[in-house]
């Protein structure tokens, strides 16, 4: 059975909506040695589609473009529907070439949201800089539609912003009630930029137990949810984009509960309060 309720989307600062929930092709299917196309990931994102979700998120570096591709060509669900993220890796010195890459292995001829992964392979702000100009030439051309940044922070950010003729429409990082941002999410309020969340479950899947277990387990008895989806549902109702992603359909399903219910301010700001009592964070933990 398909989702009962569509999923709600977001306006971007260039117009373009993206769904508040998105399936990541990331982390835990990751194998960056395959050269097989792997038909289990596949199937699992052809019973994602069939379950309703139609953001998916990829990036150069998961290997996972090409599995993408195929499930959607054969889903037959019209390309148009679907919202598709990609991420440009470390190939600073071609990014056109990169660029062209992925949409070949995705077999498209856009994306939707192109995005830098990583601030952290460049030596400057200069080269920040230099990055984005080719990622708004992309833009220029049609096939990135919209593009962004992932793991920039306030100094990250400020470098672009400088010299940008079109600014990020979205910033993907790391959140969750123990990793909060209230810093970045205030500048990025300033310029319209959305906030996308991966790894939104880390409280219950890597960081339990802690502070948030007993609230995020009263609402789920509350709204007849799972837990994981009080944590997808903090972001979206924050005006955030949430990334999330499973193999097992039961999940997937559960996942699209979060679509469902509202969590009211109160409920939200107890999250966020108790959140702030801990820290933690699960990816790029060198870089800071
Ligand atoms: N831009 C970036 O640098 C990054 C982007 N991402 C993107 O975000 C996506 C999601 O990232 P995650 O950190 O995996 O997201 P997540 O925090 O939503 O965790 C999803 C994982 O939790 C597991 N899970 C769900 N409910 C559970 C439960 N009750 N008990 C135990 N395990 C449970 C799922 O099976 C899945 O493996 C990735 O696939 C990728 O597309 C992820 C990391 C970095
Ligand atoms: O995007 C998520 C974090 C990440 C950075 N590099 C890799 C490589 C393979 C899987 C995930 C990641």
């Amino acid at each position: 059975m398909a989702a009962r309720y569509p999923i709600p989307t977001l306006r971007l600062r260039d117009g373009h909506s993206i769904p508040a929930l998105g399936f990541g092709i990331g982390t835990a299917w990751i194998d960056g040695k395959k050269t097989e196309i792997n038909r289990k990931l596949v199937e699992a994102i052809k019973t994602a589609i069939k379950l309703g979700y139609r953001h998916f998120d990829t990036a150069e570096v998961y290997n996972s473009e090409r599995e993408l591709g195929i499930a959607i060509k054969e889903s037959e669900v019209p390309r148009e529907e679907f919202f598709v993220t990609t991420k440009l890796w470390k190939n600073w010195d071609n990014i056109t070439a990169s660029f062209e890459a992925s949409l070949e292995r995705l077999r498209m001829d856009y994306v939707d949201l192109y995005l830098i992964h990583s601030p952290f392979f460049v030596e400057s702000s200069k080269d920040l800089q230099t990055q984005w100009s080719s990622l708004e030439a992309l833009h220029s051309t049609g096939r990135a539609r919209s593009i962004g940044v992932s793991n920039f922070y306030a100094p990250h950010l400020t470098a672009i912003l400088q010299t940008a003729k079109i600014k990020p429409v979205i910033n993907q990082i790391e959140l969750h009630p123990y990793l909060q941002h209230p810093d970045l999410q205030a500048l990025l309020k300033t310029h319209n930029i959305a906030l996308a969340s991966y790894g939104p479950l880390t409280p219950i899947t890597k960081a339990s137990p802690g502070p948030v277990d007993e609230v995020v387990e009263r609402l789920a008895r509350k709204y007849g949810a799972g837990e994981g989806e009080i944590l997808l549902r903090w972001v979206i109702e924050q005006g955030g984009v949430a990334i999330t992603t499973s193999s097992k359909e039961e999940r997937m399903r559960g996942y699209l509960k979060a679509t469902e219910f509202e969590l009211t301010e109160d409920e939200v700001k107890e999250i966020s309060e108790k959140g702030k009592r801990k820290h933690h964070r699960e990816f790029f933990r060198s870089r800071f």
